[in-house]
């Protein structure tokens, strides 16, 4: 624990804290705050332990540790104390009430608890909260003194919390819940130090048996160790006879190693590419593939470990054509039981990195926002084939289109055109590899089941099997990010050639050195040599299949259908979800690259609020960003329209770079159209860089929205949201819609009770115990500007300065008409129409709260909407009871009876901004003002 003035403990790793079960061990934080400090996506998991800590206010209890994005604290199978639980017949509605965190399985879903019994060192507690499976997001962690940069999302599962029942109903009567069972801990903990202090004196007997006790565990202990190394010696001989050394820059080790097979390097590069290795040579002895006499050979082998094994090895049926993009082309299959794509490129072994990157990368992350690609493969024309003359189809690559020449039982005609995106998406026949093992073309029925929304939702089998394997993932997802970088450092950018120029090289031979090379899995070190270049690979990746298709095709469909709350929740809802794939990308140093609508697919999901859900896909061209570092100097290419400044000028890419692209999908969501479409190459660096011009959003786009937008495509990078940040901003903008649907619904069935509640704040207007009460403000700025100017205001004021620049950083150059009529013709917007901003004083009316508790309410609120630091507001926050309502008194600052709070400066260059107001005893809010 760090002491006096130090800081906090970093934790920069998973950390799993276990005891026995059956144990009553107990973990003391001690009540140390702010103590232990966890990385971004760092997870801390409490197993089998009673875990005491926070008794003196309202918290869940981990108050510990200090958050970062991602981070989280799992309690599985714990006792917990806390103090400030609210009663029992309280709890069910508190813990309901609280959202879930979105950073675990199911956060649509409603948590699972219930009030249980529970005997607890030797004592029967009644009506204990037991949290079956419940989780949630702490902010608070961050917010005190480091600005709200991310919190801890809490998962509770198979957890008691001892509340404030468990203490004496006498003692309730003297005292707070709060000392009461600051008391009984007290106490507990005492008995605890004086049991452990009264086994210390044993008796010589005792002391006897225990020494017996151990000295009977070491030489079991040994005895096992003894057996284990013999057993890793065999292995370990077994395997140097099947490996050359050295040949992947492992060597088999001796046995006083730690592995039998571990590379002398134990980076997460190594460990990643030699495990690749390791089940491309298993697959190999396992499978002999049938198309040998084709002249394809298996090579190389990835599968995420979330595949089973014996999944791993089941056949492909290959299906319609999906599309076909420019390296390759994807085909609808079915794979061990579920719908997947398969992606089948054509390269050649100079330009395998890039293809080895996307895998890597596809394989690596299993996040719900991420294209998830389950197993890959790729084969490599032996020597003998290569000298062959083949038919390659000019411009398009050979693919497994030609299923005659290997299918016992297919025939190309069941390989159909697909609603390919592209026109290049043929079926031609050509030069195929192998089948996979038992790879069949039987056609299957185009409406297959979608694969279930990750993690398979309101399933504690899958959630538990999520969790379990949580860990090893983001392992995993580190050493595929490590494998990346170490990858483009030694060989460039492995920029994937185009379908011609590896065209061009198919005909040429494979020496017998480098055929030999990738036959023993080595496609990179081949790759590398010179003699191998021109050898002909294909690769097949098996992804998750997503039945909707490109978000840009998903978007299409709406066009000329209603705009309104529920279109616009709609599309919040699908860029939350790619903003949560670039937070997971960015959180582990890697940039997309090449974010666009057309990038991004589109599931559907019965758990999804919209029905589906966004994924981000073609990583072809993401790279790793070193640590510490902001950017990378690239010479790959990408979308031209979805390119930022610095990109253009200097080939700088980075996360930001991600965040501008996102900026202009979100003008592409909004309007439909392509962005810069009437722009030529030549134009952009001209228009985007020197001139600073970005699209016109309509006039009547949503201020919140177009606020967003505009901070993400902001000209210096440095001024751009991280995707946290775009992720919660999203989340409030969806808050927003969500309770306006509830209003209008609830309104539209003339139930006012129904539409105030609406109205209400999230958490329960009877006063929820001390837990804090969240008074969400949406879109303040939006409803000032309302109340403001009527949209004809706006309008005129618009019209009147035509040349009025965007109050953002990245204003369009106003002398610059000509090219602002290209942009506005874009969309038709009117000139100066964009980013309308408040600017005058606002009131605001959120409904009311109410509370009989005799104890001041901790009163939090959140203002929302003031990210752009043009928008700063500075005023005065206030909270007033329902005494002063309508006497006039609530009307000005400084008007008694109301709870003021400064927030001058408080506010800027963020989405929300959370005030902490305490309001006097028996307080009725009814409402909270703020003025500017
Ligand atoms: N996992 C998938 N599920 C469903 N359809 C897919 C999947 N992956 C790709 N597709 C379809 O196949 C098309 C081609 O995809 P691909 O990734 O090869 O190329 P692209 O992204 O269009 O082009 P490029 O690689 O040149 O950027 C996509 O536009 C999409 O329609």
């Amino acid at each position: 624990m760090p002491g006096g003035g130090q800081g906090p403990i970093s934790v920069n790793r998973n950390v799993t804290v276990s005891a026995a079960l059956g144990n009553e061990s107990i973990l003391d934080f001690k009540f140390k705050r702010s103590a232990v400090e966890l990385c971004n996506t760092c997870a801390v998991r409490f197993e089998n332990i009673t875990v005491s800590n926070e008794r003196r206010g309202p918290g869940p209890g981990v108050d510990l540790f200090l958050g970062r994005p991602g981070s989280r604290v799992d309690y599985d199978n714990a006792n917990r104390f806390r103090a400030a639980c609210p009663a029992s017949n309280e709890s069910g509605a508190v813990q309901t009430a609280t959202p879930r965190s979105a950073f675990f399985p199911d956060p649509t879903g409603t948590s699972l608890w219930s009030i249980v019994n529970v005997t607890f060192r030797s004592s029967v507690y009644t009506n204990q909260l037991h949290l079956i499976d419940q989780s949630n997001d702490d902010p608070h962690k961050v917010q005190e003194g480091r600005g709200p940069v991310g919190g801890i999302a809490i998962r509770n599962r198979n957890t008691t919390r001892i509340c404030r029942s468990t203490v004496d109903e006498q003692c309730l009567l003297e005292r707070s819940s709060d000392a009461c069972v600051n008391m009984l801990m007290d106490k507990m903990l005492a008995q605890d130090a004086a049991a452990a202090a009264g086994t210390a004196p044993r008796s010589n007997t005792a002391a006897i048996a225990a020494a017996a006790a151990v000295a009977g565990v070491v030489l079991l202990a040994a005895l096992v160790a003894t057996l284990l190394l013999v057993r890793r010696h065999r292995r370990s001989a077994a395997q140097q006879q099947l490996l050359p050394v050295a040949a992947d820059g492992c060597k088999p080790l001796g046995p006083g190693s730690r592995g039998a097979q571990e590379c002398e390097s134990d980076t997460a590069t190594d460990r990643l590419e030699h495990m690749a290795r390791k089940q491309s040579r298993r697959n190999k002895a396992l499978e002999a593939p049938e198309g040998k006499d084709e002249g394809w050979d298996l090579s190389w082998t990835l599968t995420t470990p979330l595949v089973p094994k014996d999944e791993r090895d089941a056949p492909i049926e290959l299906g319609e054509l999906l599309g076909a993009g420019s390296f390759g082309r994807v085909f609808k299959g079915r794979w061990a039981g579920r719908d997947v794509a398969v992606k089948i490129i054509s390269h050649d072994t100079a330009s395998s990195d890039a293809v080895e990157n996307e895998i890597a990368l596809m394989v690596g992350f299993n996040h719900p926002n991420i294209v998830r690609a389950f197993h890959s493969v790729t084969y490599i024309k032996s020597r003998q084939h290569n000298n062959q003359q083949h038919s390659i189809s000019p411009g398009l690559p050979a693919t497994a289109a030609d299923l005659d020449s290997f299918s016992t039982s297919g025939s190309s005609s069941h390989i159909r055109q697909g609603s390919s995106s592209s026109q290049q998406a043929q079926a031609t026949p050509s030069g195929a590899p192998p089948a996979l093992p038992a790879v069949s073309a039987s056609p299957f029925a185009a409406a297959q089941e979608v694969l279930p929304a990750w993690p398979a939702a309101n399933s504690a089998a899958a959630a538990a099997a999520a969790d379990a394997s949580c860990s090893d993932q983001q392992q995993h997802t580190a050493a595929a990010v490590a494998a990346v970088e170490a990858r483009q450092s030694a060989w460039g950018e492995g920029v994937l050639s185009t379908q011609e120029s590896s065209a061009d090289a198919y005909g040429a031979t494979c020496s017998s050195s480098a055929e030999a090379a990738l036959q023993d899995g080595e496609l990179q070190a081949a790759g590398r040599s010179a003699s191998a270049r021109a050898c002909r690979v294909e690769t097949w990746i098996l992804q998750e299949y997503c039945d909707k298709g490109t978000l840009d095709s998903v978007v299409t469909s709406w066009e000329g259908k209603e705009e309104g709350d529920a279109r616009m929740l709609q599309r919040l809802l699908l860029l939350k979800d790619v903003a949560s794939g670039l937070q997971a990308l960015h959180a582990n140093n890697v940039v997309h690259g090449d974010l666009n609508a057309r990038n991004v697919l589109v599931s559907s999901s019965s758990m999804a609020e919209c029905g589906m859900v966004a994924k981000l896909a073609d990583l072809g061209l993401s790279r790793a960003i070193k640590q510490h570092k902001t950017h990378r100097t690239t010479n790959t290419i990408g979308t031209m329209s979805h390119m930022p400044p610095e990109m253009l000028r200097y080939g700088r890419m980075s996360p930001a770079g991600d965040i501008y692209a996102f900026g202009i999908s979100m003008w592409e969501m909004y309007t439909g159209t392509a962005a810069f479409k009437k722009l030529h190459y030549g134009q952009f660096f001209e228009y985007i860089c020197l001139r600073n011009l970005r699209p016109l959003m309509p006039a009547d786009a949503p201020k919140d929205y177009a606020i967003l937008m505009e901070s993400c495509w902001a000209a210096d990078p440095a001024n751009r949201p991280k995707a946290e940040r775009v992720v919660e901003c999203l989340r409030y903008m969806i808050v927003e819609r969500q309770r306006n649907l509830a209003a209008a619904a609830a309104a539209a069935a003339e139930d006012t009770s129904a539409a105030s509640a609406a109205m209400a704040p999230d958490t329960p207007a009877t006063g929820g115990g001390m837990q804090p009460m969240f008074l969400k403000l949406p879109s303040l700025l939006r409803r000032a500007a309302a109340d403001q100017a009527s949209p004809k205001k706006t309008a005129a004021a618009a019209a009147s300065s035509p040349a009025a620049p965007s109050t953002s950083s990245d204003a369009v150059n106003s002398t610059d008409d000509a090219a602002r009529q290209l942009l506005q013709s874009e969309t038709g917007s009117k000139p100066g129409a964009s980013s309308p901003r408040a600017s005058a004083s606002q009131r605001l009316s959120i409904g009311s709260i109410s509370s009989s508790r005799a104890l001041p309410i901790p009163l939090s609120v959140d203002i929302y909407g003031a990210y752009s630091a043009q928008s700063k507001p500075t005023g005065l926050l206030r909270a007033f009871s329902a005494a002063d309502k309508g006497s006039g008194r609530e009307q000005g600052p400084g008007a008694a009876g109301a709870t003021d709070k400064e927030v001058a400066g408080e506010v800027s260059g963020e989405c929300v901004q959370q005030l902490k107001l305490l309001l006097p005893q028996n307080s009725v809010v009814d409402g909270v003002h703020w003025f500017v």
